[in-house]
């Protein structure tokens, strides 16, 4: 059973409501039509896979995130974590996944430690202070573990962010743009832990800019145009079938051919 499965999953935002005042003025037009943010997105991630989820901005990666951590509904199509359902058996998909956002959402009044308790304490753990303290010294935070978190730097906070996505232990953890806007010290000492996880066995999906990480990092890789796979593949092979000198190259030629969207896997 795979780490993680999309199967056909679309969606539509739905355009706002028209005023009432608006309504009544214009009886007679219909509702503005919604936005599609994803159209048939199918792929499947073994367990112990090293995944990138790449495309430009808008593209939909954070759209298909939230699908997985069950923030957001797919209108149609499946999901599942470890073969449980993000709709049916949401608890248990929940408790196989740790998401690190891209927004930095944080709670002001309490420390890094509190912060990670009260993270714990969703997952039903209640002694997970050592567990905690290894997460602490290996982001490189051990020392503002007793720090307010609004007394943080912003790369600080997310670290601590990846610490919450790791407390309760997740098979499969999901990555969105962890590294935009921090120093290279912390990059290193993301990498090299999150690598260390991967190697224990987590799978791990990261959605990045950077290319050169995903390209040093992700066996394989996902790419997505307007809420298309437009490839999806190894690195290597994306590599040897694209040519140019690294995956920035071979994302840029995917990304600006026009020729009908289809998955060149
Ligand atoms: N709540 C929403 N309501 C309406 N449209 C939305 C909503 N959230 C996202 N979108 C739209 O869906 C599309 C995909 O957005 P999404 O955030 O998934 O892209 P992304 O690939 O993560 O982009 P980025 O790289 O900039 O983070 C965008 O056009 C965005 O404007």
């Amino acid at each position: 059973m795979p780490a993680l499965t999309l199967d056909r999953i679309s969606k539509t935002y739905r355009a706002p409501r028209r005023p009432a005042w608006k309504r009544l003025l214009s009886p007679g037009k219909p509702p503005a039509q919604g936005f599609r943010a994803l159209t048939d997105v199918s792929l499947s991630v073994e367990h112990g896979e090293f995944f990138g989820l790449l495309g430009p901005n808008g593209a939909g990666k954070t759209t298909l995130i939230s699908i997985l951590a069950g923030l957001a509904q797919a209108s149609s199509g499946t999901a599942s974590i470890c073969g449980y359902d993000v709709v049916a058996d949401y608890r248990e998909s929940r408790r196989s996944l740790g998401v690190v956002p891209q927004e930095l959402v944080y709670d002001p009044f309490f420390t890094v430690r509190e912060t990670l308790r009260i993270q714990s304490g969703y997952f039903g753990l209640r002694h997970n202070d050592d567990w905690i303290d290894e997460i602490l010294y290996n982001l490189g935070l051990s020392d503002k573990a007793e720090s307010n978190m609004r007394a943080l730097s912003g790369g600080m906070k997310r670290r601590v962010l990846v610490a919450q996505a790791l407390v309760h232990r997740p098979p499969v953890i999901i990555l969105d743009e962890p590294t935009a806007g921090v120093d290279v010290d912390l990059r290193r000492t993301l990498w090299e832990f999150i690598s260390r996880l991967n190697k224990a066995g987590h799978t791990v999906l990261l959605t990045t800019h950077y290319l050169e990480e995903a390209e040093a990092l992700c066996g394989r890789v996902a790419m997505l145009k307007r809420g298309r796979i437009v490839a999806l593949d190894t690195t290597q092979a994306l590599l040897a079938r694209f040519g140019g000198v690294d995956l920035e190259d071979a994302f840029v030629r995917i990304m600006h051919d026009d020729t009908p969207l289809e998955v060149l896997a």
